[in-house]
């Protein structure tokens, strides 16, 4: 597959999807999406990835949706054909995604890096929604998954003032899991990816699972989720050799079956 709007590589169990229109800060086109999304299907269906990590440039990790696109549609338009079903495709994916964000995260980019499972940034790092500035709001669920993430008085703040918060702000207020300098992004975040993928898949995919089931259900439910998940594992080849690996003083080693 040519890609024209990202880079797509494999680095030992880690698939790793860069942002690249660096002309339009990687302003987030239909075109880019649709990109992201085939290169996410083909590293779902791959048995090697265990990790998927996306990223942008030192500037931007996404200035947000490509406004020149939107600027003309119409309400049916954007009502019927409900473009950000795309986006929306990209949160729903079953293996962890880890965003490593440097530069601008505004609007689409901030709903992007929050559609992935945590947010390691750069210390240059900004993020915000300002949809208000543009006479309109979050579309790609900013005003949803910013509120869980940060809380409603900040997520008030930044969606009706537009304003950026920097990289330490962010990580105070939880949206963000740890800042790195810049120089150390990509090195920090592959360390994280690569510790990610050398666990057994069944047990990442379902912690993925049951931290957003997390977000969706009452306590009590989410805890007998938890537990059905936690006991079927015990069916797992994994459980056996992680545990016994554990008893015998020595690395698993992982079948992920
Ligand atoms: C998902 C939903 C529902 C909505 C959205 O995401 S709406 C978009 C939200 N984002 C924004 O409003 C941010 C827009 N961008 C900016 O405010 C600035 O570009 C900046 C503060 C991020 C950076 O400013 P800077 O002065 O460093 O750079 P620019 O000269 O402004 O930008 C360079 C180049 O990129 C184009 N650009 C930037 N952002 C976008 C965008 N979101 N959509 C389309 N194009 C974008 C910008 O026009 C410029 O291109 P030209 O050199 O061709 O003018």
């Amino acid at each position: 597959m040519a890609y024209e709007t990202i880079l797509v590589e494999t680095k030992g169990k880690v698939g790793l999807v860069t942002l690249n229109r660096p002309q339009a800060l990687n302003a987030l086109n239909g075109q880019l999406i649709a990109e992201i999304n085939t290169a996410l299907d083909g590293f779902e269906r791959d048995p090697a990835i265990g990790c998927i990590v996306l990223t942008g440039s030192e500037k931007a990790f996404a200035a947000g949706a490509d406004i020149k696109e939107m600027q003309d549609r119409t309400y049916p338009e954007t009502y019927l054909d409900d473009k950000f079903a795309d986006w929306d495709r990209i949160g729903q994916r079953r293996k962890p995604i880890v965003a490593a964000v440097a530069g601008f995260a505004l609007g689409g980019g901030c709903e992007l890096a929050m559609m992935c499972d945590f947010i390691i940034a750069a210390d240059n790092a900004k993020f915000g929604q300002p949809e208000i500035n543009l006479g309109v709001i979050p579309g790609a669920g900013g005003t949803q998954r910013l509120t869980r993430a940060v809380g409603k008085s900040k997520a008030m703040d930044l969606c009706l003032t537009g304003r950026m918060m920097d990289a330490a702000e962010a990580e105070r207020a939880g949206l963000v899991a740890r800042i790195v300098p810049l120089a150390d992004l990509m090195t920090e975040v592959m360390k994280a990816a690569d510790a990610i993928a050398a666990k057994s898949l069944p047990s990442a995919l379902m912690v993925k699972e049951t931290v957003n089931r997390a977000f969706e259900v009452t306590l009590a439910e989410g805890v007998r989720f938890e537990r059905r998940l936690f006991s079927s594992l015990f069916a797992t080849h994994d459980q056996k050799e992680g545990m016994a690996a554990f008893a015998e003083k020595r690395k698993p080693a992982f079948k992920n079956s």
